[in-house]
């Protein structure tokens, strides 16, 4: 399996308070690995760590292929609606090999590129809207397709169901399901029961990563992890099983 990143032995700490703990963590091609833990566990921490945006107090990060090859999507919970930036502007931003003030520089490869990945998305029809005018869903789509733009050989996402609805929330999951064939992707969610409908393997993070290597999890293991989450589900039906009560048998579910 080609290593893309390696996380070796990490420690990193804010002021003082330690927030990811002798990490290990290597991503390869074709991985599509699910990040989960509680609030202030660490995740974005371990996403900041991949994409080289924290300095390692302890440990190493090994990076076997250019930053340009690593997309990012970041949380994006509220844009300013009055930005003026047109959506097609928006995608072919996302752009980084060149000078940075070539960016609206015409260029009819890249326009014809972040046109097929607005197709892709489905949101072709919107590429001279302004940004601000887009539903939360049609916002995420072309959002994705910026962090597309480099073809990217991995492809990391921060909570990318924050401000869409239901519906687009499997449609977002199907596609990632379809790029996953062409780019490993990390994707960060506190939506556990979604998630691991889609993700290969798991990554608990609460200071410490638990790496687990299939995608059926149980409150169990979740609770060895030390990982208190109170949602998880596995079978072809994304579905919730609630945490266990100290007496209870182990199959207690809630569909
Ligand atoms: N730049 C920073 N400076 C100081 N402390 C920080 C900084 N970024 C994060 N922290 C702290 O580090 C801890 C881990 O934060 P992080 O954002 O990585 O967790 P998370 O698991 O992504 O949380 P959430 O699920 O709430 O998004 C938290 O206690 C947070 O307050």
């Amino acid at each position: 399996m080609t290593k893309l990143v390696e996380i070796k032995n990490l420690n990193v700490s804010y002021d003082e308070e330690r927030v990811l703990e002798n990490v290990a963590l290597t991503i390869s091609r074709n991985d599509f690995l699910g990040v989960i833990g509680p609030n202030g566990g660490g995740k974005t921490t371990l996403i900041k760590a991949l994409l080289g945006l924290v300095k390692p107090e302890r440990g190493e990060i090994i990076f076997h292929i250019p930053a340009t090859k690593i997309g990012y999507l970041p949380q994006i919970n509220q844009i300013d609606k009055r930005f003026p930036i047109k959506v097609i502007d928006v995608v072919r931003s996302g752009k980084t090999e060149k000078h940075p003030f070539n960016l609206f520089r015409k260029n009819q490869e890249e326009t014809t590129h972040a046109e097929n990945l607005l197709q892709e998305m489905g949101v072709l029809h919107l590429r001279n809207k302004a940004i601000g005018e887009l539903s939360g869903g049609q916002m995420q789509r072309v959002f994705l397709c910026r962090s597309l733009m480099n073809n990217p050989e991995l492809l990391i996402l921060d909570e990318p169901d924050t401000f869409v609805d239901n519906h687009f929330e499997s449609e977002l999951y199907e596609k990632l399901r379809e790029l996953n064939k062409r780019m490993a992707i990390v994707l960060v969610s506190h939506d556990v029961g979604t998630i691991s409908y889609y993700v290969k393997t798991i990554a608990c993070v609460n200071t410490h990563l638990h790496y687990h290597p299939s995608n059926i999890i149980s409150t169990t293991q979740l609770a060895s992890y030390n990982c208190p989450l109170q949602i998880i589900t596995h079978g072809p039906i994304p579905h919730t099983v609630l945490s266990l009560h100290e007496n209870d048998e182990q199959h207690g579910h809630n569909h």
